[in-house]
């Protein structure tokens, strides 16, 4: 008989995996391997920035109350008594109608308290000795980039569990992190089933297609912040899945099949788990696509069974599998993060369970509009290309019209949310 299967809803079914949340350990890589990991202690600023007080300008360090009456018919005149470039420091102290010739990121002299950009100076040689004179009184402090205006000693500058991003890379390198402590990537087996498989170098035979979703899922490991394992593809045979299932288990920090998870003779995931004794946390999701993904716990280790057909598989892995990832490195925003946009294109079909529409979100005249893309079919592969986004119609609606507000999940967002975007689909 047929076993009758009880859909539970997406944002239980979301919950229920994350109750199986553990945080990755720590481990310290290269700064320039360090763009996309996850930071694994918060980064201190470990001294002030800038360290000193610099010139912001190319221009004259002076003392300006020297300055006072400086006017177009009333010049006053410096002489220059040194000269600094960018790494240098002058030597000199100065003196009332004195001028340091310095240039952008130098240190300022002591005595100094305003520079004077350059194009407002006007400079000559008198008998030997070069001046410059100013028409304008500058007041102390003018131009002046203070010790500490950037960052000070002691902030924490960004919190652990954060995306390193290009910025982040280069605070890390301000504060001579030449080394950074990241939370290690989780590895995520891949197992396809299916005896219809084929690898992608082979040629089409009747009845046969290519592997496609174990490179779909190891090119979403790689942007949920895991580290792929492709274990292999295996034919519809119980006996060898199960064994192949139970071995990688042991060796991975989460194991993916995609395919067999449905009722069908030669759908063996559901035999598989009964055999391990893995418990389901659910076989069923009132969801289209991705209804089938079932998720099952063995050993204190997650099992996904994503669908075999393409458009399933996808959402199941941005669904379940990517807050999982999110929490194991530590983010603080495991959630995938939730915007409005306008519905570019009609969407009729009614809906009795919640739909994940793979669109495409474009910015027009500021508003932001998510458009469906290709066929809506659980099976399709080709509108996988161009989807940026879900669009999110809940459950028990009829159908969108164009310009009607919708919800949409970014699936190229790297910040992500702390809440979940299911919590409004109850
Ligand atoms: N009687 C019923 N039939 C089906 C039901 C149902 O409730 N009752 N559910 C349908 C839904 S919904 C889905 S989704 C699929 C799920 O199927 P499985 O997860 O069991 O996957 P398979 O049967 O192995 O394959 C389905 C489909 O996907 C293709 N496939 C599989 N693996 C790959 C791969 N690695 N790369 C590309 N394509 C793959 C496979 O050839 C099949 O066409 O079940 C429905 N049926
Ligand atoms: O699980 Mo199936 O993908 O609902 O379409
Ligand atoms: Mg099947």
């Amino acid at each position: 008989m047929i076993e009758r299967r009880i859909p539970i809803k997406v944002m239980d079914a979301v919950n229920k995996v994350l109750t199986f949340s553990k945080q990755g350990e720590s481990e310290i890589i290269p700064l320039r391997e360090s763009y996309s990991r996850f930071l694994a202690e918060d980064l201190v600023a470990d001294h002030p920035v800038p360290p000193f007080d610099r010139s912001p300008y190319d221009g004259f360090a002076i003392k300006a109350e020297s300055s006072a009456t400086a006017r177009a018919d009333n010049p006053i005149e410096y002489e220059i008594i040194d000269e600094i470039g960018a790494g240098s420091v002058s030597e000199y102290t100065l003196g009332e109608f004195e001028a340091i010739r310095i240039m952008t990121g130098a240190q300022i002299p002591t005595g100094c308290n305003a520079i004077v950009m350059l194009e407002l100076t006007t400079v000559y040689e008198r008998n030997g000795k070069m001046y410059m004179s100013i028409k304008r009184p500058f007041k102390s402090g003018d131009n002046l980039s203070l010790k500490g205006e950037d960052t000070r000693q002691g902030e924490i500058l960004v919190k652990r569990g954060t995306y390193i991003t290009p910025g982040i890379v280069a605070l890390l390198a301000t504060f001579g992190y030449e080394k950074v402590t990241v939370v290690k990537k989780p590895t995520l087996g891949i197992i396809a089933t299916g005896s219809e498989l084929l690898e992608v170098g082979e040629e089409l035979i009747p009845g046969k297609i290519r592997n496609s979703n174990s490179y779909m899922i190891e090119a979403q490991a790689i942007r949920s912040g895991a580290k792929p394992e492709y274990i292999g593809k295996l034919a519809d045979h119980l006996d060898e899945c199960y064994e192949a299932i139970k071995r990688s288990i042991e060796k991975v920090d989460y194991l993916i099949t995609t395919g067999g998870v449905s009722v069908g003779d030669y759908d063996y995931l559901p035999e598989i788990y009964n055999r391990l004794g893995a418990t389901i946390l659910f076989n069923k999701v009132a969801m289209r696509p991705g209804s089938v993904t079932t998720v099952a716990e063995y050993n204190g280790k997650l099992l996904f069974g994503l669908s075999g057909n393409p458009s399933a598989c996808y959402v199941g892995f941005e669904l379940f599998v990517r807050p999982i990832i999110r929490s194991y490195v530590h983010s603080s925003k495991p959630h995938l993060q939730k915007a409005v946009a306008v519905l570019g294109k009609d969407f009729l079909k009614p809906n009795p369970f919640t739909r994940f529409v793979r669109g495409h979100l474009t910015f027009t005249d500021g508003k932001l509009y998510a458009t469906p893309v290709g066929l809506d079919k659980s099976n399709v592969v080709s509108s996988l290309a161009e989807a940026n986004v879900f669009i999110v119609l809940p459950g028990g609606t009829r159908g969108y019209k164009e310009g009607d507000l919708v919800d949409i999940l970014l699936l190229e967002d790297q910040t992500g949310s702390d809440t979940s975007w299911a919590e409004s689909f109850k």
